[in-house]
């Protein structure tokens, strides 16, 4: 992993939006007149209540969605004519892919996303998302088989990261750990995420950038530094969320981690790459 000195953070992309209004199929009006400017290696917190436009302005900075010419460009490029490379959207459609509830074992599907390829990014996000390699995907708990879906959707080293709420189902430990990660990422190499949450324990020191949305228009965005969102603890937890973050800390090394059990004999090398994730055609 690199450090945060001689991060080429100019070299991640920027995102920008200029007056972005995009009306549905049904003619009702999605987002209006949205200007954005979120520079390289930023992390954007995108906040609004149930409705407000969020994935609409995900899907259509991940280009699965046509906005009008001009409007988006990301790293310069608009992102629905270019099939812009590295653009990685994590939402709903992505979580629902059945392929994960299928009999089939944890190492086969990363392999089928490029882990016997980055297989130091595998292995750190099996460590992180505390992933148990002997799991098959029929029989696991829905945090568990996030957990496992978000490695996957991580693995390769993407440029842009738009995550529309995936995390629900974590963890409070499990989730801190992937906002961690998420964090180094942008120190260490050159990228750039949007994350649209309404969980915010753990955030406080985590973004960068703030978007405020309300039914289709950002009320207000720009640097962190600009709200007011001092004086909450330092780890952003209320004092409910300390307590239960030291349990699962406490249970976690009571237990150890789960890789490296002997038991498991199964390697990366040994698995046949198959399955659906890194095969899946871009929009
Ligand atoms: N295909 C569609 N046709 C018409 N209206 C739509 C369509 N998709 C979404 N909408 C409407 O657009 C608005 C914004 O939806 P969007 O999914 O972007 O909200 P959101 O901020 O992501 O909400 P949530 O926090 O619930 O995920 C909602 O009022 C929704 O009903």
């Amino acid at each position: 992993m690199g450090t945060h000195k001689g991060v080429p953070k100019d070299q991640a992309p920027s995102i920008e939006v200029k007056s972005l209004s995009y009306a549905f199929q049904d003619g009702s009006s999605g987002l209006q007149h949205v200007v954005l400017s979120l520079p390289p290696g930023s992390r954007t917190l995108l906040i609004g209540a149930n409705g407000a436009g969020k994935t609409t302005l995900l899907r259509l900075l991940s280009g699965k969605r046509m906005a009008p010419t001009g409007t988006v460009s990301i790293a310069g490029i608009d992102p629905f004519t270019s099939g812009l490379e590295g653009v990685t959207y994590l939402g709903l459609e992505w979580v629902l892919n059945p392929i994960v509830r299928t009999d089939i074992d944890v190492p086969t599907l990363l392999a089928s996303v490029g882990g016997d390829y980055y297989t130091e990014r595998r292995d750190e996000l099996v460590k992180i998302l505390d992933i148990d390699l002997a799991w098959r995907m029929h029989a696991v708990s829905d945090g568990e088989r996030r957990r496992v879906q978000l490695a996957m959707g991580l693995l390769r080293p993407w440029r842009v990261l738009l995550l529309d709420e995936i995390t629900v189902d974590l963890d409070l430990l499990s989730r801190s750990n992937f906002l961690g990660f998420l964090k180094r990422e942008t120190e260490s190499r050159a990228c750039t995420i949007v994350y649209a949450t309404h969980i915010l324990d753990n955030l406080a020191d985590w973004p960068t950038h703030l978007v405020h949305m309300h039914i289709g228009n950002v009320k207000e965005w720009g640097a962190v530094e600009r709200f007011n969102v001092g004086g909450m603890r330092k780890s952003g937890n209320s004092q409910l969320g300390e307590l239960v973050l030291e349990w699962l800390k406490d249970d976690l090394s009571e237990r150890g981690p789960r890789g490296g059990r002997p038991s498991e004999g199964k390697t990366y090398e040994s698995m046949e790459g198959k399955g659906g994730y890194g095969n899946e055609k871009r929009i």
